[in-house]
């Protein structure tokens, strides 16, 4: 008998079996990465949202925390052909609902052409179709949630690598992933985690040497203070962001954003550099996208599929960013050195000396 209810923008309900029993709503999307089910599932970016793998079984070579980007499972709900006990019981856990032994080639078919969706999810003994309808009912736009930031930022400024004999990085907490950190740790920079709300003065106490805005959740217009400090530093402290800071970035330099019919995730995203013309394979994770640069930007970097900005640069002013993730996890690593050219940025006191 049907233990689970997946309700569809629309109004479509389509039957599955319950693995994680509850009921959740959230925008419905799908990812085409085929490993890194745990990091994918801890990424911060996915809050609000129900994720769906088209790749069939999830869960095939268990759950370790050592991979997990954050410390909880972000998406509210799971979706895939076959979940495994491991990965069940993992989301059971966590409390996110989760379903499996639906057609997922369907359901991703219906999110290509109609666009990610508002959808609501019931699971467990006993639901309904209307248990189902009612969670789809109270979905929200992403851009309506806006106060997202406030769900995935660290409450106060946490250090890593205090000692360390590198660049000084602020790191504006919009939902970092955690590679992000250790990425920059590994490169002997000390981090420092800061909410996404911090002040330009709490950034000019710390005076680092890289202002750097995280990935994260949801409408990058709803993150505002960050937007603010990559206004007040522009031109004078390098700056660096990843997916959504790569938006904030360009909505502060005045740029423009806009939300993609079903976005970008997966993990063989094809980007072309287009100084160097050199193709590198990326790990994806992103619904919207950068419309218009500005004035200010160089777009140095495009999608091969959809030819979307991928990395926006200004030499001058000591601006680097990226769409995709360089840090990887899940994904190949052909893209790091993003890393080495943001702290080359640092020890290069060229930047331009701000002059309003
Ligand atoms: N991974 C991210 O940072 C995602 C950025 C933004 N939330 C988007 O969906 O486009």
């Amino acid at each position: 008998m049907t233990d689970a209810y997946v309700a569809l923008e629309g109004g479509r309900v389509v039957e599955a079996r319950a693995r994680a029993p509850g009921t959740t709503r959230g925008e419905l999307v799908f990812t085409t990465a085929y490993t890194g089910y745990e990091e994918s599932l801890t990424d911060p970016s996915y809050e609000e949202q129900i994720l769906t793998f088209s790749y069939p079984l999830i869960g095939n070579y268990g759950v370790r925390e050592e991979r997990f980007e954050s410390d909880r499972v972000h998406p509210r709900g799971v979706v895939a052909r076959d979940l495994t006990d491991d990965v069940a019981e993992w989301l059971e856990a966590e409390g996110v609902p989760a379903v499996d032994k639906l057609d997922t080639r369907d359901l991703v078919t219906e999110i290509r052409d109609s666009g990610a969706m508002k959808c609501g999810i019931a699971a467990g003994e006993g639901v309904t179709e209307q248990d189902a309808l009612d969670e789809l009912d109270q979905c929200k736009h992403m851009s309506d949630h806006v106060d997202i930031g406030d769900q995935v930022t660290t409450p106060e400024t946490v250090v890593y690598n205090e000692d360390g004999d590198g660049a000084d990085v602020a790191l504006i907490d919009c939902g970092a992933k955690g590679s992000i950190i250790t990425s920059l740790v590994e490169r002997d920079a000390t981090v420092h985690l800061m909410p996404h709300d911090t002040t330009e003065d709490e950034v000019a106490e710390l005076d680092p040497d890289v202002l750097f805005i995280s990935n994260g959740p949801g409408d990058p217009e709803n993150f505002d203070e960050a937007n603010e400090l990559v206004d007040s530093y522009v031109g004078e402290t390098p700056i660096a962001g990843i997916c959504l800071g790569q938006q904030v970035v360009a909505n502060a330099l005045g740029g423009e954003t806009e939300k993609m019919e079903f976005g970008h995730r997966g993990v063989n995203q094809p980007v072309r550099d287009l100084r160097t013309d050199r193709v590198v394979m990326t790990t994806q994770n992103h619904g919207y996208t950068v419309a218009d640069p500005g004035d200010n930007l160089e777009v140095t970097q495009i999608n091969v599929n959809d030819d979307t900005p991928e990395g926006l640069e200004n030499d001058e002013l000591d601006i680097l960013t990226r769409q995709y993730h360089p840090e990887a996890n899940p994904g190949p690593n052909d893209s790091k050195d993003f890393f080495d050219d943001v702290l080359a940025m640092a020890e290069d006191d060229s930047v331009a000396t701000r002059t309003n």
